[in-house]
């Protein structure tokens, strides 16, 4: 027998989010539950990016209801930090570190405890080893995104937003990323992503949003990558 389905990580009800004070999407509202994924579809400029960040704490909602991990958002707080890992379009690597001793320091900053077996891992699973003694500066595009991937990935989450996770990605990257989000999912991760990516619609999405001029609404990843080839 089946317990009560657990609760939610992410709840976004009649979502308004901007940057101005006005909104760039229709409300939207869509639920993150631990195990499951939440995938956000639309044209650029339809406020996918918007609303990850809204959820991460970088912009105050603008209209509608935002919970994450059970109360406001809060960025602040210790257990958001801790429990919120985050892939957006930014290049956060250290520079005067190697890849394996980025992932080593974000591990351990973390609080994990068999840090060298996660690095290890994440980067066998990211196809770093060729790349792991060296400089972030010195991997290409592709590379520094898989670094990014697995720095969100040696650390402890019930959360993880990602922010297009394919960019840059060869069709092995993606079908890495999507085994390894996969995973995430069945150890209990809840998955919020932005994408444009067949792959990750139909292989990891559980749940599909489409945010458009005229509204938000739930389709299935089928009529999602139609959507996006039109
Ligand atoms: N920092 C910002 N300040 C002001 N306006 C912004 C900012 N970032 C994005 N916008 C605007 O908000 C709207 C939604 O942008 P957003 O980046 O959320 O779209 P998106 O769906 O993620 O697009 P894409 O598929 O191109 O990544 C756009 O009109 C954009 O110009």
């Amino acid at each position: 027998m089946s317990g009560p389905r657990p609760a939610p990580v992410v709840v976004a009800e009649r979502l308004l989010v901007g940057w101005t004070g006005e909104p760039v999407t229709a409300p939207t509202s869509f639920r993150v539950h631990p195990g499951r994924a939440v995938a956000l579809v639309g044209l650029n400029g339809a406020g996918k990016t918007t609303v990850l960040r809204a959820v991460l704490g970088h912009l105050v909602p603008v209209g509608g209801r935002l919970e994450v991990l059970g109360g406001p958002v809060d960025e602040r707080s210790a257990a958001f930090r801790r429990d919120v890992a985050a892939v957006l379009d930014v290049d956060a690597a250290l520079p005067g570190l190697s890849v394996r001793e980025h992932l080593d320091l974000v591990a351990r900053g973390h609080g994990v405890r068999d840090a060298e077996d996660v690095v290890d891992q994440a980067v066998a699973d990211l196809g770093l080893e060729p790349v792991a003694e060296r400089a972030p500066s010195s991997l290409s595009s592709g590379q520094r995104r898989r670094l990014l991937l697995a720095a969100a990935l040696v650390r402890p989450r019930r959360l993880l937003v990602l922010d297009e996770p394919e960019q840059r990605l060869d069709l092995v990257g993606r079908e890495d990323l999507v085994d390894r989000l996969v995973e995430d999912k069945e150890a209990g991760t809840g998955l919020l992503l932005a994408t444009h990516d067949p792959l990750l619609l139909e292989e990891v999405a559980d749940e599909v949003v489409l945010l458009a001029e005229d509204g938000s609404r739930r389709v299935s990843a089928a009529e999602a990558v139609r959507e996006l080839g039109r």
